[in-house]
């Protein structure tokens, strides 16, 4: 599997305003519902790898959708999604809304560079494309992002901008997003678990896992596809994560939600200075358009698997 391009944001602080964004290989995934009814969902968008499109999902619970979904990974991924496509609207939108008026950058992480679009960047805006390594599991595309923003903040990063913010790319912007999310350390809340109680979120239930989190534990779900902060912050929250997902795979085992999971764990220890709410990650189509949310920010970009797989 090749052509991830998972999309970080590094922004620049508002002193220097310098923004910055960037793509990882791969994406994230990124999903987001109510209850069951997510998670249902969830289980069908899954890991789209390979020839599965859809999974009917009855009647089921948490867990029992979980293992399903587990079910659905492990059967054979004859095809390969093409994340560069969801770049440009990525980056055109992020033009229109992303820290308009400011100095940024995109970071874009992939093993495509030649296929990465040309869009037209704003005064102050550029694209820095870095060319990383593929990897045949989606999984390890969404998880690796940890391990190279972190290789990337110590080598670069900390010397070009003062703000990272890490994004999916199968996103686009729809609305404002401006410095109002900058802090230290930022997370979101997960738009399929805003409203349920900590017993509820999906976090990793497995003590054996460096994602572990207890029942009785947890402040918020938090979204694996937008978070940031002050590059020492973010640095330090994708080494841990990186970390942990290393010795995880030495003991045989891997987080439930992958990089979500050990970001969830992350941020219940290291307590973010800023929580965004579900309108800097919301699925549409999926959630509809709840009263309670002015503004839809930073939405999910419906796939079109065949299309992405076939290409
Ligand atoms: C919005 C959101 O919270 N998304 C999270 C959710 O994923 P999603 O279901 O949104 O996963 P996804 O398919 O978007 O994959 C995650 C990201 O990895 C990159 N990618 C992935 C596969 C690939 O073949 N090529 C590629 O470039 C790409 O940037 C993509 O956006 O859960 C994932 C872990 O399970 C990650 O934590 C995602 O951040
Ligand atoms: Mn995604």
């Amino acid at each position: 599997m090749c052509n991830c391009i998972p999309c970080c944001c590094f922004l620049g602080n508002p002193k220097c305003y310098s923004l910055h964004l960037g793509i990882l290989p791969f994406t994230v995934l990124l999903l987001v519902f109510f209850g069951y009814g997510f998670l249902s969902h969830r289980s069908q968008e899954l890991r789209d790898p390979g020839a599965v499109t859809s999974v009917a999902v009855g009647e089921l619970d948490v867990w029992e959708v979980v293992a399903l979904s587990r079910m659905v990974y492990a059967q054979p991924k004859v095809l390969t999604p093409r994340y560069v496509v969801f770049l440009k609207l990525f980056l055109e939108t992020a033009e229109q809304h992303f820290m308009v008026g400011h100095k940024v950058i995109y970071y874009v992480f992939t093993d495509r560079p030649a296929e990465v679009p040309q869009v037209p960047l704003g005064a102050g805006r550029k694209l820095a494309v870095l060319t990383v390594r593929n990897y045949s599991r989606w999984q390890d595309v969404s998880m690796h992002r940890m391990e190279m923003i972190s290789h990337f903040s110590e080598r670069r990063f900390l010397h070009e901008v003062d703000y990272l913010v890490c994004a999916d790319v199968d996103m686009k912007f729809r609305d404002h997003v401006g410095v109002e999310i900058l802090s230290a350390l930022f997370g979101t809340l997960h738009p399929g678990f805003y409203r349920s109680s900590r017993e509820a979120f999906t976090y990793e239930r497995r003590p054996k896992s460096r994602a572990y989190i207890p029942r009785d534990e947890g402040d918020f779900y938090y979204a694996g596809g937008f978070f940031g902060g002050s590059v020492v912050e973010v640095y330090h929250l994708t080494k841990a994560c990186h970390q942990a997902m290393v010795e995880d795979k030495a003991n045989g085992i891997e987080a439930v939600w992958h990089d979500e999971s050990y970001l969830n764990k992350y941020l219940l220890y290291h307590k973010p200075t800023k929580v965004l709410s579900p309108e800097y990650v919301w699925d549409q189509k999926l959630l509809g358009w709840p009263s309670v949310m002015r503004k839809l920010r930073y939405v999910a970009v419906p796939k079109n698997h065949q299309a992405i797989r076939n290409r």
